[in-house]
């Protein structure tokens, strides 16, 4: 791509969106930035949602660069896409993942289909990944080389600690041609460094923890704002003693320890949810450990797979995996369903510990990010 390349780039408010647009201002590339307003704390009933303060940041910055800024209003797409599929997963008992369905349906989604056509050839974020011509990545062409024009593989971000390819695990390769990591290769005291460096008036924000756009609100606040109270017993799987009562099969997930709200009683132990039964609305719990019934698993079903990969594997391979934001990557054997080309079949060489209904497999060849799919 030439220097005089129009690129938008998703100005959060944050210090790495804000190092990613200096960064491609310092390449030489046509920069304007967009702060996207996708969920604000209309209803004032969950507390402070720092939306606001976020855009007067994105603005300061973009106005230390000397580069066009706008808000582009997307919340009724984002209302549509993520709250409706946030709230309608927790009704049904799964823990859906809204940071992975917004980078795909509305980063790289709306927002990027937005930029387009407003005549933007490509959309950057301060994510930590990195997008490489697939040529390169086989040792082929020079990354900077002309020939470099596609297709793409996504490499997990240089810092471990920081690596966000997980949440990119939907994202298409027609995203993907799309999309600009200009952060993707720094380590996090370096972009610290550079963003005190250009003198970047957020250069010391503190990162945010968020979910998503819904902002620093914690899950449970907004679940008890939207999703009604569906009370049912709390029940121990071991022997179906009846322990307690819940408000709601919603606001708990599959080896989840805290806020179980049942003293264990016995030194060293604590309840794990293990379950959700329908039929009654029970919590199943049992004491945590590796023998607790339904916590690990070898093997599990995935579903909706979407590859980044040109060449997704159809048949039986073996693969990597995070089976969680924030965890290493762990071997596992991928067998593709031969009836449907978007389900399959993972076997662990490890046992894996709480992989909720409706949370994401990231798949991976080494630290390159191939696709993903839900956990049925
Ligand atoms: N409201 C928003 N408007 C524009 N871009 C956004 C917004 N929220 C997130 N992004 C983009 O998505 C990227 C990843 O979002 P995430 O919420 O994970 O932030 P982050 O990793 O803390 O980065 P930052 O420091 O830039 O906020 C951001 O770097 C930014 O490019």
């Amino acid at each position: 791509m030439s220097s005089s390349s129009r690129i938008l780039v998703a100005l959060s408010g944050g210090v790495d969106s804000a190092v990613a647009a200096l960064q491609l201002q310092r390449a030489g590339y046509d920069v304007e930035a967009a702060y996207m307003k996708n969920w604000i704390n209309e209803d004032e009933i969950i507390g402070d949602c720092p939306w606001q303060q976020d855009i007067t940041d994105a603005r300061a910055v973009a106005e230390h660069l000397g580069i066009p800024f706008r808000v582009v209003n997307l919340m009724q797409e984002y209302r549509e896409r993520v709250v409706a599929y946030l709230l309608d997963g927790y009704q049904r008992g799964l823990t859906p993942n809204p940071d992975v369905m917004c980078n795909r349906d509305i980063k790289f989604g709306v927002f990027a289909q937005w930029a387009r056509g407003h005549g933007f050839d490509a959309v950057a974020t301060g994510h930590y990944a990195q997008r490489r011509p697939l040529d390169a990545v086989a040792g082929v062409v020079d990354p900077g080389s002309p020939a470099a024009a596609g297709p793409f593989a996504l490499i997990e971000g240089a810092d471990p600690n920081k690596d966000q390819t997980y949440f990119l695990a939907l994202m298409s390769q027609a995203q993907l041609a799309l999309a600009r990591f200009p952060i993707g290769h720094l380590q996090k005291p370096e972009l610290r460094r550079l963003a005190a460096e250009a003198g970047l008036p957020n250069a010391t924000k503190k990162d945010s923890q968020g979910i998503c756009f819904i902002g620093q609100i914690k899950m449970a606040d907004f679940l008890r704002e939207y999703v009604p109270d569906a009370p049912g017993p709390i029940v121990r799987a071991t022997d179906d003693t009846v322990l307690g009562e819940h408000r709601g099969l919603h606001f708990y997930t599959l080896g989840q320890r805290r806020g179980i709200g049942i003293p264990s009683n016995t030194d060293g132990k604590a309840y794990v949810v293990v379950g959700k039964r329908a039929a009654d609305r029970a919590l199943l719990v049992a004491f945590d450990g590796p023998d607790a019934p339904g916590l690990h698993q070898s093997e599990v079903k995935v579903h909706s797979l979407r590859w980044n990969t040109p060449t997704p594997p159809t048949t039986a391979t073996d693969l990597e995996g995070k089976v969680r934001y924030r965890d290493p990557r762990v071997p596992l054997h991928f067998s593709p369903d031969p009836d449907d080309p978007t389900a399959a079949t993972i076997s662990f060489r490890d046992p894996q510990r709480g992989l909720a209904s409706g949370q994401i497999l990231a798949l991976y060849d080494g630290p390159r990010l191939l696709g993903g799919g839900v956990y049925l």
